[in-house]
């Protein structure tokens, strides 16, 4: 069996971070094992409290993990401050690991900040550089770009922006954008756009951590990438569309809408 490791934090609620990357992997048939950088206490309507995990039980949970069962791929989600995000390159980098994506996580659907501003350094200097992606959405790429997003023309300039000054391959998404849910690729200087169609639904709770831990899960099944997002994005699409709807905010997706109607 394929494996996938995610490093990001737990949301109370199970609609985001590490829940809805574990109920992801397992529905793709990978197994998911995590490393908890933070718990929130956290529901559809927003954020009531951030606890980091110790630095050094990250790097305890990391050691676990790397020294017993290796991953066929690691996807970091939430990694609010810089201590974390160091202790991760280090074991990152002494394990080799492979496939690796990162998602900025910078601020949650409800508009609480995941990340503390001087962290946003400490990702760009010692996480992008290893990643194989870098999955931002619009206001996460204007804060690695440097530059506002408003147009398809300024997504792609953007996405050329944060691959090249970092080495890395980017999925620039496009859900915050009115009408559309067309994503962008920049891989190896080219650009290659994967357009989504919208699902009316409100409820879109950890689309964002879905999407990276899909991704994942097809790199560790071994599909390239472009067929990897494309088949992330079907996902997505199928558990907007099962119309899952819990909690009086942002609510969350139907992960198990293959196997919801089953007796
Ligand atoms: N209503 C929708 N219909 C179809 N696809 C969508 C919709 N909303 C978002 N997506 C897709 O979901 C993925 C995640 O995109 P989005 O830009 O919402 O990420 P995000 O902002 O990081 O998510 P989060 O809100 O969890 O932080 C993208 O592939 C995007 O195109
Ligand atoms: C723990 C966690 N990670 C990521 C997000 C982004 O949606 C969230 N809301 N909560």
């Amino acid at each position: 069996m394929k494996t996938a490791l995610t490093i990001a934090g737990s949301d109370s609620c199970g609609g985001a971070g590490i829940q809805a990357d574990i109920k992801t992997m397992t529905m793709h048939g990978v197994y998911a094992m995590s490393a908890v950088t933070a718990l929130t206490a956290q529901n559809t309507t927003g954020v009531s409290g951030i606890m980091e995990v110790d630095p050094a039980f990250l790097e305890k949970q990391l050691e676990s993990i790397f020294t017993d069962i290796f991953p066929d791929a690691v996807k970091i989600g939430m990694v609010s401050g810089v201590e974390l995000i160091q202790v991760i390159a280090m074991i990152l980098k002494k394990y080799h690991a492979k496939n690796i994506i990162v998602d900025p996580v910078m601020v949650a659907t409800s508009g609480s900040k995941l990340l503390a501003d001087q962290a946003v350094e400490t990702l760009e200097k010692e996480l992008l550089p290893m990643a194989y992606l870098v999955t931002p959405n619009i206001p996460e790429a204007e804060i690695l770009a440097g530059m506002p997003i408003r147009t398809q023309e300024d997504m792609e300039k953007a996405a050329e922006y944060i691959g090249t000054k970092f080495g890395c391959n980017v999925l620039l998404k496009g859900g915050h954008q009115l009408n559309e849910a067309n994503d962008l690729l920049w891989k190896d200087g080219k650009i290659s756009w994967f357009y989504g169609e919208r699902i009316n639904n409100p409820n879109t709770h950890g689309t964002g951590c879905t999407l990276s831990s899909a991704i994942a899960s097809n790199l560790a099944k071994g599909y390239s990438l472009e067929i990897s997002i494309e088949k992330a994005k079907n996902y997505i699409s199928l558990a907007l569309a099962a119309m899952l709807d819990l909690g009086q905010g942002n609510g969350p997706m139907n992960h198990a809408f293959s196997i919801t109607d089953q007796k």
